[in-house]
């Protein structure tokens, strides 16, 4: 693995094995409007003289959407110890994706057990959302203190398919109908930051209109849901920028929470939009919450335009089956 550092210096594992640990540092330039790209610069020498001595550093940047996916399975492959997603949610959601790979962990070469690369984040995007749940400051010193100690442990990741077939991970939440729309607006006003969420959902409401959706949980029996407003997933409780959609959603619980929002009218979103922001919103008439493994939801009226989006990133559209992978990716913590 490319390094810029010394090897003098060592870690001594609990194994017994002692080495060099090697991190690789996935970084969106782009991210927050290209405040990531200036962030890091500044960060970087702070970075390398606190955990130069321990650790090989490699910095990759990305070049495009998706490239972060590709950089996460090539350290992967490469026997990386930990892959470190430095932007926001949606380049945590790439590396997310890079451990996985036609379905199944992306492995080591040398390595054909269980996966070992671990999964670190320096929150450095406009929303930041799944450190939220994990309750540590959006600090990235603090961030890079957690990298320094190395101590890790299991979350759960959900894995999303659809009529294509092919799999899909998201680690924070999943969601359809009206938010899912609100955030494809929202991607395109990131230049407001955190502003950009308002102004989506403005946008996504001319013209919404609620929708009757089947959906079966757990394996269980279809059943048909009337005038849905929105589904949340939540593997992790935040979204959209602080809205504790999936408050009581944990991601070491091995479940995740589902929130439904029914025939919900833009009113009823400014009377209770502070009780989304908290969290208080499960005790609103018309909101439902459960915990499941697994759901499927499919549209009715068969417009095939019915939004779906995961950790914030446009997805497509119904119809989608959403499933939980306990204790899938381990990661610094
Ligand atoms: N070099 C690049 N140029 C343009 N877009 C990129 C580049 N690298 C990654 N991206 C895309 O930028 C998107 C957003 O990145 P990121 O999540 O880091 O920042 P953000 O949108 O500001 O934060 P948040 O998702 O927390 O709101 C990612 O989904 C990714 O596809």
């Amino acid at each position: 693995m490319a390094s810029d550092l010394s090897p003098d210096s060592t870690i001594y594992r609990p194994d017994g094995n002692s080495r060099r640990r090697d991190l690789v540092f996935v970084v969106n330039p782009r991210g927050a409007n290209g405040r990531t790209g200036k962030e890091w610069k500044k960060l970087l020498p702070y970075l390398r003289s606190r955990l130069g001595g321990e650790c090989n550093i490699c910095e990759s940047l990305t070049s495009g959407p998706c490239h972060a996916i590709d950089i996460t399975r090539e350290a992967i492959r490469e026997g990386a110890d930990a892959v470190i997603a430095v932007g926001g949610d949606g380049t945590l959601h790439e590396v997310v994706n890079g451990f996985f790979w036609a379905g199944k962990h992306v492995i080591n070469h040398d390595q054909k057990a269980a996966p070992s690369t671990a999964l670190g984040i320096i929150p450095l995007g406009t929303g930041s959302d799944f450190f939220r749940t994990l309750g540590w400051k959006n600090d990235s010193h603090d961030a890079i203190e957690r990298i320094a100690k190395g101590l890790r442990s299991w979350v759960d990741v959900g894995v999303i398919s659809g009529e294509s077939g092919g799999s899909h991970y998201f680690i924070n939440v999943a969601d359809v109908h009206l938010s899912a729309k609100a955030g494809y607006y929202a991607s395109r006003y990131k230049r407001f930051g955190n502003l950009c969420y308002v102004i989506g959902a403005l946008q996504a409401f001319i013209g919404h209109q609620n929708q009757d959706l089947r959906i079966k949980i757990d394996d269980g029996e279809w059943e048909i849901y009337p005038q849905v407003t929105a589904l949340c997933i939540g593997n992790a409780k935040f979204f959209g920028g602080g809205m504790k959609i999936t408050p009581n959603a944990d991601p070491r619980s091995g479940s995740f929470e589902v929130v439904i929002l029914q025939d919900f009218k833009w009113y009823d979103f400014i009377l209770n939009l502070h009780k989304l922001y908290k969290g208080t919103h499960l005790s609103v008439k018309n909101v439902s919450s459960r915990s499941v493994r697994c759901i499927e939801v499919e549209e009715i009226a068969g417009s095939g335009s019915i939004h779906v989006q995961s950790d914030g990133e446009h997805l497509g559209f119904l119809p989608r089956k959403f499933c939980i992978l306990p204790a899938a990716i381990e990661m610094i913590s």
